[in-house]
């Protein structure tokens, strides 16, 4: 037996809900450049769970669903009321969403409308949830959700309590659909190896929030805005990228495991930056990031993921630096709930081998004798 470091290019599932075949990234067979333009983040939500694209009645059902849910239990608020504040992000969410297992009465329900009901009610919920969070380490009462409106629009309220500007719903909007599934990343697959013991969903989703905190996968955009700060200005980006280069530092929201040839939703976030700049008349974000993507791919070939773009389109949107990845976990939860209930469907438990490289035939020696 011989170990695939990673578990590069190994099949370790079959799925339906997303692709990955020569760069072209697909939700249920459906280009994520057309979603991109053309659908609301609901819409994909609907198109993950489901296999289909919702009708209008369909559409009007589940954000009904979504309003009725997004209250989250009083007990959860005041258990991120004892939260040092200093919290890491990640660590408050991966709690929270742990504790709401235990106001759910349909926690341990394993039927099959049971878990589809706990998907949409976790996707509605992780957005009180942070923007709770968010509110209540700044001595902030939170805010609670409103019906009628997109989940990137309630977020948005949640945070602030104002209004958002149709140009920024429209761009978190986008920025969820493009983060919302992708194949077997790292945290899905935590997600499916968590519930393939049958074990519940939330302790599924809680476990696929763990593993997207790691800088090598979610919490590279958080990364990628402290490189940003740290860089300050155009001026210094040649150097301190050049610098991180030959000490063989990782360049954050650059390279990835399945695209060599580049990451197909990092062109929307770059648009998406320079229209935000251009808007908000700040472009000196993106273009350093454009001077940063020209050394990197110049010098090492290496192309911009997901993560690098969305740095500044979310600096542009007032969104905290700590948020970034918080707000990865709220468009994921699509994702990783669609993979949860694919798995459930046709499950066998997930239980690789490992090549043993330990000592061989050891003794024991008598804990007085070593
Ligand atoms: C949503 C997401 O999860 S997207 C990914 C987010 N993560 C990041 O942006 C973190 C930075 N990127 C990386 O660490 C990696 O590219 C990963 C984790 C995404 C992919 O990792 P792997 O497939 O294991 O690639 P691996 O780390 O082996 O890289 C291959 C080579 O490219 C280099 N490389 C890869 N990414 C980078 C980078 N961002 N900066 C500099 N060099 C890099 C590696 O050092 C390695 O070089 P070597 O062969 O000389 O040792
Ligand atoms: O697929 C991966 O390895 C990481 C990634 O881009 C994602 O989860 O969106």
């Amino acid at each position: 037996m011989t170990a695939t470091k990673g578990l590069e290019g190994i099949v370790a599932a079959q799925s339906s809900i997303s692709s990955i075949i020569d760069g072209v990234l697909t939700y249920r067979g459906i280009n994520i450049d057309e979603l991109a333009e053309k659908a609301s983040f609901e819409e994909v939500a609907y198109l993950l769970w489901y296999g289909k694209l919702p009708n209008r009645a369909e559409l009007a059902d589940l954000q009904q669903k979504l309003d009725e849910y997004a209250v989250i239990p009083n007990e959860v608020i005041e258990a991120i009321k004892l939260y040092p504040k200093n919290t890491n992000s990640m660590a408050a969410l991966r709690s929270a969403v742990s504790s709401l297992a235990l106001y759910d009465p349909l926690s341990g329900d394993m039927t099959t409308e049971a878990n589809q009901l706990k998907a949409i009610k976790l996707q509605a919920q992780l957005p009180t949830v942070v923007a709770a969070f968010a509110r209540i380490r700044e001595g902030k009462e939170p805010i609670s959700p409103k019906k009628g409106v997109s989940i990137a629009h309630n977020f948005l309220y949640m945070l602030t309590g104002e209004e958002p500007a149709s140009v920024a719903e429209k761009a978190l909007d986008q920025a969820l659909v493009l983060h919302a599934d992708h194949e077997l990343n790292a945290s899905t697959f935590a997600a499916r190896v968590t519930v393939a013991t049958l074990s519940d969903i939330y302790s599924g989703v809680t476990s696929a929030i763990g593993a997207l905190k790691g800088p090598l996968h979610g919490g590279a955009n958080e990364a990628v805005m402290v490189m940003l700060e740290e860089i300050g200005s155009k001026d210094n980006v040649t150097a301190y990228i050049e610098n991180a280069l030959a000490n063989k530092v990782k360049i954050m929201g650059f390279g990835h495991r399945v695209y060599k040839n580049g990451d197909p939703r990092a062109k929307h976030l770059q648009k998406m930056s320079y229209e935000l700049g251009k808007l908000t008349g700040n472009l000196e974000l993106y273009e350093m990031s454009t001077q940063i993507e020209e050394l990197v791919t110049g010098r090492k070939g290496l192309k911009p993921n997901v993560d690098f773009y969305s740095a500044s389109v979310y600096t542009a949107l007032k969104i905290p630096r700590d948020l970034f990845t918080p707000l990865f976990a709220i468009s994921r939860v699509s994702g990783w709930t669609s993979h949860i209930l694919e798995q459930y469907e046709n499950n066998r438990l997930i239980r690789p081998r490992a090549e043993y490289v330990g000592p061989i035939q050891a003794v024991y020696v008598p804990v007085d004798e070593r």
